[in-house]
């Protein structure tokens, strides 16, 4: 899947013009409220008229406003889930299931959907007798129903507290691996890492960033666009043992990382967020020290603007580490910086503890398969 947008629209207090490519798979629209991530989703289902649309979806043009082409929204073959999960509420399960199919749908594909979505034992209930995590997947399964070629999701989680995202999260993990490129707007970064490959940030109708997850999110020039706690690396490793002593290992680039006991099999492949608040760096190989993850790394550039804070100067500095060609982010204090006299190019040593890396251990969903059922 490609899917290639042109955008622009200019609104009284607020113009959208934005440009981006998303390739097969997850991508991730992500941005701060009121950074035109709705606007976006609604032009590519043809439920807005901006002043320039360019949309294209495999090859396919749905709109190219300059030479008078759009395709009605009810022919894009695009599946939409809102936020709120939009259920006709005097219709059952199956029948909000089933309802506005464009295409026949076989009973074997029906039953492939609500299997992926545990919806089973819900078809004859009504949309009141759900709780909000099975409203959603009902909208998720409803908009799978009707043989999208993409689908767009708008924060499907957003109108969930936390226990009903953590119900719903596992499902959009096999809706990630089922194969239909989707495109996924948050502002949460925790289900952006855990659902997608490919990232779109924006922020006051622009995009500040396009590119793979783990690039984008490690690139220091983009830690102003994020939130301070936000700010920190992402890497790939893989989980190669667990000791007895109830820690796993895993390797990645860097060398061997040590975390707390994880629930996945060996050779499960994961995506870790390391904060730049959690990264120390020692000059010397650190003795006597507690933090068991200890990293040599080339110190790469010292970025003093980044970790601005509120527009005000900051006590702070955002260090960008290399540790065998994956960058790692450290927070470190203007004052550490000059006290340890760090320069760029120097060989420093990453100290990360083990509690900091088990809070962002993230696993890797499997790539996405050639599209087969839906
Ligand atoms: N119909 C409209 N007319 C005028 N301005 C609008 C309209 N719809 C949205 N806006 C404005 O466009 C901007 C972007 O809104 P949009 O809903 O796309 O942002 P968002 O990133 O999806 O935000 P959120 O995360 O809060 O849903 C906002 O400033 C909003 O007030």
């Amino acid at each position: 899947m490609s899917l290639s947008i042109r955008l622009r629209q200019v609104r009284a207090a607020f113009t959208l013009d934005v440009g981006f490519e998303a390739p097969a798979g997850v991508t991730a629209l992500f941005g701060p409220s009121g950074a035109g991530k709705t606007s976006v989703i609604e032009a590519i289902a043809g439920l807005s008229r901006p002043d320039l649309a360019q949309i294209s979806l495999n090859g396919r043009v749905l709109d190219d406003s300059p030479a008078g082409l759009r395709i009605a929204p009810h022919k894009r073959r695009i599946g939409y889930v809102f936020q709120d999960a939009r259920l006709f509420p005097h219709l059952s399960v199956r029948a909000n299931l089933c309802f506005g199919h464009h295409r026949r749908r076989s009973a074997g594909q029906f039953d492939d959907i609500t299997a992926l979505l545990g919806l089973e034992t819900l078809l004859e209930r009504r949309p009141r007798d759900l709780s909000g995590g099975e409203k959603s997947r009902v909208a998720i399964g409803r908009a799978l129903l009707s043989g999208p070629d993409i689908l767009l999701l708008d924060e499907p989680l957003a109108a969930l507290d936390a226990a009903r995202k953590a119900e719903v999260l596992p499902y959009l993990d096999a809706l990630a691996t089922y194969g239909l490129p989707m495109l996924y707007v948050s502002h949460a970064l925790e289900e952006v890492l855990r659902l997608a490959q490919t990232l779109v940030m924006l922020d006051n109708g622009q995009v500040t960033a396009c590119g793979p997850v783990e690039e984008v999110l490690s690139d220091p020039d983009l830690a102003q666009h994020l939130a301070r706690d936000d700010v920190g690396a992402v890497i790939r490793a893989t989980l190669t043992g667990d000791a007895p002593d109830g820690l796993s290992q895993l390797t990645c680039g860097a060398g061997p990382l040590f975390l707390p006991r994880l629930p996945h099999p060996v050779g499960t492949p994961l995506r870790l967020r390391i904060r730049a608040r959690d990264v120390m760096i020692a000059r010397t190989p650190p003795q006597g020290l507690s933090a068991l993850n200890i990293l040599p790394a080339t110190l790469r550039r010292i970025d003093t603007a980044a970790a601005r804070e509120g527009g005000a100067s900051s006590h702070t500095a955002l260090v960008t580490l290399d540790l065998g060609g994956t960058p790692l982010l450290a927070r470190l204090t203007r004052r550490s910086v000059r006290l340890l006299g760090l320069e760029l190019g120097m060989d420093v040593f990453a100290v990360v503890k083990s509690v900091a890396l088990a809070r962002e251990e993230l696993q890797l969903g499997a790539p996405p398969k050639p599209r087969a059922t839906p």
